[in-house]
């Protein structure tokens, strides 16, 4: 593959900037303006030249193919972090042949590298996006190969439930059939079980990975535009004193102790008094219906019950003006009840999010599903069929780590990385 280079740290003022080279010949091109490298993974402190011109003072160092992130000869260049010296250094790897890389273009080596596979490279783009503790830790996990460490698991229960039935096909006399020895069924079991964790677990960890979505819900001047004002510590929604102030639904993402929270503020719910108004409660109901939690917020602490459903909070509204009202009460005035509130709302979502499996991707859901269909009812089956099914589970335990039929995906995947990743 050709020599590529890009920027690997974000472009812009900074303390140093990093460009990486990777391909066949990196190390010469680094060779060409900072002199030889003679030992690999040693940091040199050189000279960065353009025939006689001093580009920069940097750091280089290269990495051997085999023994680097891509898999290729790598070479690493720790720049002063000033634009035009980045620029500079891509105008002479140009000259020298050598093309920008494309989004995730480093990535994608290390995949077709054998470097990562697929579940690795979706965790560090999950890595690269985390903005909160529990999306970090998911990410760390899923990237440093957890997800395909359990599948070569899994696989090892396929392997040898294999070999027992092909052992008791090659053992069995013609006119008796051959009896599948009861281990592959406990292997298959375990096997089920294994992936039905995994399955069971998917949503709460596609919320950990996106954001738990939670509704302020209530009728119109109960404060919810007032709420969500006061917990962004800033103006996002318009409140007033008018009922109905509030149509479209209003995100607010929040990192909740950890945890990735979009908060919503929503139509007041009534009778709608025009049109408009009843489509901004549609959306309402519509949103808080499918959210992760509802907080149910009036001036005296009760609940709509059209919308409610199990786990949802209740919280009074306007504590200033309604005090002592039992239960969770909160003012957006002066801040009363506020952090009870947040504790509510955490409490709620973090019992939701430690259920959660590794797998947190629709694709990897998908491939999970598929190998977990082909085994569901093997119990007597016969050989022949038995050992299909074992195969195809195999087989999609291949795609859930994109050692067959990722090619389509790829695009989708890399593109959705930064460019010198
Ligand atoms: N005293 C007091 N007034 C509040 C509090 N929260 C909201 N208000 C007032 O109540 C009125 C309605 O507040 P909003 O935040 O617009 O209420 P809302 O539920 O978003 O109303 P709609 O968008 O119309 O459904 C405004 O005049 C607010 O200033 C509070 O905690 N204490
Ligand atoms: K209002
Ligand atoms: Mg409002």
């Amino acid at each position: 593959m050709d020599l590529i280079y890009a920027e690997a740290t974000p472009s812009g003022r900074g303390g140093v900037s990093v460009v990486r080279i990777s391909g066949e010949g990196a190390k010469s091109v680094a060779e060409r303006m900072a002199g030889p490298l003679p030992k690999a993974r040693h940091a040199y402190l050189r000279e960065i030249l353009d025939g006689d011109d001093l580009l920069d003072r940097a750091l280089v160092m290269w990495f051997e193919a085999g023994r680097s992130f891509t898999g290729e000869e790598v070479v690493e260049i720790h720049l002063h972090g000033a634009p035009v010296i980045v620029r500079r250094l891509g105008q002479v790897l140009r000259a020298q042949g050598l093309r920008m890389a494309e989004a995730g273009e480093f990535t994608r080596r290390a995949f077709l590298h054998g470097k990562m596979d697929l579940s690795e490279v979706e965790g560090l783009g999950d890595l690269l996006a985390a903005e909160t503790e529990s999306q970090r830790l998911a990410a760390l996990r899923m990237s440093h190969g957890e997800l395909a460490r359990k599948a070569d698991g899994w696989r090892s229960l396929l392997i040898r439930a294999s070999a027992l039935v092909e052992s008791s096909v090659d053992f069995a006399d013609e006119d008796v059939p051959e009896k599948v020895p009861d281990e592959v069924f406990g292997l298959l079991d375990e096997f089920k079980a294994e992936l039905d964790f995994q399955i069971g677990g998917y949503a709460a960890a596609e919320r950990v990975r996106n954001g738990f979505e939670v509704a302020i819900i209530g009728p119109p001047n109960a404060g919810k535009s007032s709420l969500i004002n006061r917990i962004a510590r800033r103006e996002v929604a318009l409140v007033s004193d008018i009922a109905g102030t509030t149509r479209d639904i209003i995100e607010l993402r929040l990192d909740l102790r950890g945890l990735a929270v979009t908060l919503l503020d929503t139509a007041g719910l009534r009778d709608a008094r025009d049109e408009l108004e009843s489509r901004g409660i549609d959306r309402a109901r519509h949103r808080a219906e499918a959210a992760d939690l509802r907080l149910h917020l009036s001036p005296h602490g009760k609940a709509d019950s059209s919308l409610w459903q199990d786990g949802d909070l209740v919280v009074a509204s306007k504590a200033d003006l309604h005090p002592h009202v039992d239960g969770l009460s909160v003012s957006s005035v002066t801040g009363t009840g506020l952090d009870q509130v947040l504790d509510g709302i955490f409490d709620i979502l973090s019992q939701k999010a430690a259920g959660a499996a590794l797998i947190s991707r629709e694709r990897q859901l998908n491939a999970l599903l598929a190998a977990r269909a082909v085994i569901e009812d093997v119990h007597g089956l016969e050989a022949e069929l038995l050992a299909e099914a074992i195969r195809q589970a195999a087989a999609s335990l291949d795609h859930l780590l994109g050692r067959i039929g990722a090619e389509d995906y790829l695009e989708v995947i890399f593109t959705s990385f930064c460019i010198g990743k």
